[in-house]
């Protein structure tokens, strides 16, 4: 037997509709109510495209209105101390808890200025999620109205059900210890109690099936770890409603024989990152039990090829299976909700994609041709004409003119062997470059970009709309620049950079500018809470047809004399932060991406721009999952970084930015980039991030963030003082920049003055508290 489900359904909206609500309440305009009606239309319409396309099951628990590990954590009850009030609803208390919130004057102490749950990457994707917090007082309290409630809603379409959830021992490793020795992992017995009793009253309400989530199983565990699953998944039993164990992004390598004999009713594989599992998983997974198949991609947007998909169906039914569900690979929540008529898309690209809605299509295609291939039927002639459509487009992608370059793949193949490196290490360029821009110590700067007003954004809309013609568009876009080149001088920050305001983003930028890339006019994918992101799409071999900032920076640089830092996206981030080809390996796309940054860099460099920063903050999201796959990816990252950096002159100084990362154990790799100057993310680790900067000799130039960016609050000046000597501890004085954590965009200008003023005054009081500070070696 065949049935097909997902794994997850994009939530923010086909036309953005939940991320409007949601801004829209938190600015007061619209009540509680008119959001909870939005949320609520949009899982019903979801679930209605689910039946329409002809899934056996609709999913529920997949929809949030701010993220899903959040609202795990309120329906296990489990919200850390500071965010529980006794005023205020539980939906004002969700929102302080994966926002944060500053106090009203009116407010009591309770309503202190207290920080968000953080935020990390979901595995290694673009979405953020918000970290739960563990500690030994950690109780955990079932609240399962609100998903009760949504199983009810979707109870009215009368069509069988399934739950997702992230499983129990997911969720604690996903979370965050806040005491030193404390194991979140020791919460295990009580979380599974409350998981227990949640899916017994699922069971009771209607639910049909629970799908529980234990990516970690494809990662690597200890030991200790994975003997955890078993038991626990014998407890959860006991709430009666049949388990499908999803798992996916990695191989389960090591972990299959136990993934398969663990006390469960089905098995969800990952097909696309883990089909090397598939013949070991048919071996190992008893028939009695489901095997569920994600065979198309729930995070890129081609065409499944739907020939080879049927061939591991195939190979399951031969394989003695009696119940194969056919799936996502992972939920699609990390794909748009629909490509197919995107006027924004080249038509000759358009027709080689799938959004989500496709996908939906797919799955019952594929279930259509499995089923007729089982029972030795002819295909309708519809499924026939439908399957043989698809197919010439999944076969033409591969074979295109529009994909293939033989240019580009020579020029890639000349640098076979080539190391890339500066023309002299770092410390002869450190003595140059502190000739050439003779900054004092401790030098303040800032990560690129500047506030993204409504006014910018509004601008933006209106030449796509044909409001208003290119002139006047770039007019008001110098005018935004040297608006913010003024506020820097007035603030006499020592480095300047010219604010990113004709950037939409600083992904998609580049791929509108990159021959290779397409781009979609409403491909919008949620990055975290109402933030969404649109990523360019990388159909081909990519090359640069033209500078892409060479105008602007030039611009910026002639009205300052203090240096304005060229402003470019490195090709790993790039290439991660976009939806990238299946046909080559990622190391050949980014040396692709790489060669093109270079050009850039060095047209900045004959323009005179003397510093330039090249972005790297998805440098770390790309490590592959399992140890094994590491060495490999370090190794290309780093070469790629090189490629886009290493042409200038000693006198030119090359800044990187990282953030949203653990950095420590890829310190040697950082090194490796040789980048002049690197500015990170460290404000909320309290500076501990930098201890292993320290511990491993870092040899160049720092710039530690010293406040977070993602709050609106303003610090104080002796905190910002604390930090950088806390930072200059582990590293020599002489190396440390002082600068935000990350880009200034999604900042209102007000605070971000405020809070630059206070880091130059912790910048004076640093150069007065070190003036012994010897700037070059
Ligand atoms: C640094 N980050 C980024 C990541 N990934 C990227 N691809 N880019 C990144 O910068 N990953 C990690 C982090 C994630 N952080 C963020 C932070 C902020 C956003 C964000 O603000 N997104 C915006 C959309 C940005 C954009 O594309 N803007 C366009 C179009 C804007 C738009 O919606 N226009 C409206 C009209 C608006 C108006 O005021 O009238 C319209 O067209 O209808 C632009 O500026 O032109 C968001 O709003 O969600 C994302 C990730
Ligand atoms: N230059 C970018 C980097 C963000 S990670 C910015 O400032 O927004
Ligand atoms: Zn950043």
């Amino acid at each position: 037997m065949i049935k097909t489900h997902i794994a997850g359904y994009p939530r923010i909206g086909a036309q953005r509709e939940l991320k409007f609500a949601l801004e829209k309440h938190w600015r007061g305009e619209i009540s509680q109510r008119e959001l909870l009606d939005t949320a609520t239309a949009l899982r019903l319409a979801h679930w209605q495209t689910q039946i329409d396309q002809g899934l056996d099951f609709i999913t529920v628990g997949d929809f949030s209105l701010y993220d899903h590990v959040a609202d795990h954590i309120a329906l296990f009850g489990c919200i850390p101390p500071r965010f529980r009030h006794e005023e205020g609803s539980p939906l004002d208390n969700y929102f302080h808890m994966v926002r944060g919130k500053r106090p009203k004057a009116s407010q009591c102490a309770c309503h202190a200025d207290t920080f968000a749950l953080e935020m990390t990457k979901w595995f290694d994707t673009n979405y953020h999620y918000m970290v739960p917090e563990f500690d030994d007082e950690t109780r955990f309290n079932l609240h399962a109205e609100a998903l009760l409630d949504q199983l009810a809603q979707a109870k009215l379409l009368q069509h069988p059900i399934k739950i997702t959830l992230i499983g129990p021992i997911t969720l604690l490793l996903l979370g965050k210890s806040k005491q030193p020795d404390f194991e979140p992992l020791n919460l295990l017995d009580a979380l599974v109690d409350q998981y227990t009793t949640l899916l017994g009253q699922l069971k009771q309400a209607g639910a049909q099936w629970v799908q529980l989530d234990e990516p970690v199983l494809g990662l690597d565990l200890p030991a200790s770890t994975l003997a955890l699953f078993d038991s626990t998944y014998n407890s959860l039993k006991r709430g009666g409603l049949p388990i499908l164990l999803g798992t996916y992004f990695s191989e389960l390598e090591g972990h299959i024989s136990q993934a398969c004999k663990l006390p469960v009713d089905g098995l969800h594989l990952d097909c696309v990152r883990g089909l090397k599992d598939l013949p070991a998983v048919l071996d190992w997974l008893p028939n009695y039990k489901v095997l569920s198949l994600g065979l198309v991609d729930g995070r890129n947007i081609w065409k499944t090829d739907l020939e080879q998909a049927l061939k591991h169906v195939t190979a399951a039914f031969d394989s003695g299976k009696n119940e194969v569900w056919l799936s996502s690979n992972c939920s699609l929540l990390h794909c748009p909700y629909t490509l197919a008529d995107d006027t924004g898309v080249l038509p000759a690209v358009r027709n080689w994609l799938s959004g989500a809605i496709e996908k939906l299509g797919e799955i019952e295609l594929l279930k259509q041709a499995a089923n007729a291939l089982l029972h030795g039927k002819a295909l309708s002639t519809e499924t026939a004409t439908a399957l043989a459509r698809h197919q010439a487009a999944v076969a033409e992608r591969h074979s295109s003119n529009w994909v293939h370059k033989p240019a580009v793949k020579a020029r890639v193949k000349a640098t076979e062997g080539l190391s890339f490196s500066r023309q002299s290490p770092f410390k002869v360029r450190r003595a140059v470059q502190q000739q050439r821009f003779n900054l004092p110590a401790f030098p303040t700067t800032t990560i690129g970009s500047f506030p993204q007003t409504a006014d910018i954004r509004a601008l933006r809309k209106r030449l796509k709309a044909g409001l208003i013609d290119q002139n006047a568009y770039d007019t008001e876009i110098r005018n935004a620049i040297a608006d913010c080149i003024q506020k820097q001088e007035v603030l006499g920050l020592d480095v300047l950079v010219h604010g990113e305001p004709e950037r939409n983003d600083m992904v998609e930028f580049f791929g509108e500018r990159l021959d290779g890339f397409a781009f979609s006019a409403n491909g919008w994918v949620q990055s975290y809470g109402s933030r969404c992101v649109k990523p360019p799409i990388l159909y081909g071999d990519v090359s640069r047809p033209a500078p892409m900032t060479v105008d602007t920076s030039v611009f910026a640089q002639s009205l300052s004399k203090r240096p304005v830092k060229g402003m470019l996206t490195g090709p790993v981030t790039i290439l991660q932060w976009s939806f990238v080809r299946d046909d080559q390996a990622r190391s050949e796309t980014a040396k692709q991406i790489a060669l093109a940054i270079a050009d850039e860099v060095i047209d900045l460099e004959c323009a005179g721009i003397g510093m330039i920063q090249i972005d790297e903050p998805a440098y770390r999201e790309g490590l592959p999952l399992r140890k094994k796959d590491q060495a490999a990816y370090l190794d290309w990252a780093t070469l790629a970084f090189r490629i886009s950096a290493c042409g200038v002159k000693d006198e030119t100084q090359i800044h990187t930015h990282m953030c949203y990362a653990e950095f420590n154990d890829i310190l040697p790799n950082i090194a490796a980039m040789d980048a002049d100057v690197i500015t990170i993310e460290t404000s909320r680790s309290d500076m501990e991030l930098l201890r292993g900067f320290g511990e491993f000799s870092y040899p160049n130039d720092i710039g530690p963030g010293v406040y977070d960016i993602h709050s609106p609050r303003v610090p104080a000046v002796g905190e910002l003082v604390r930090l950088m000597q806390k930072a200059a501890e582990v590293i020599d004085p002489a190396q440390l920049w002082i600068n935000p954590d990350c880009g200034l965009k999604t900042r209102g200008w007000p605070e971000t003055l405020e809070a630059l003023h206070v880091m130059m005054q912790a910048a004076k009081t640093l150069r007065t508290l070190h003036q012994n500070v010897k700037l070059c070696a």
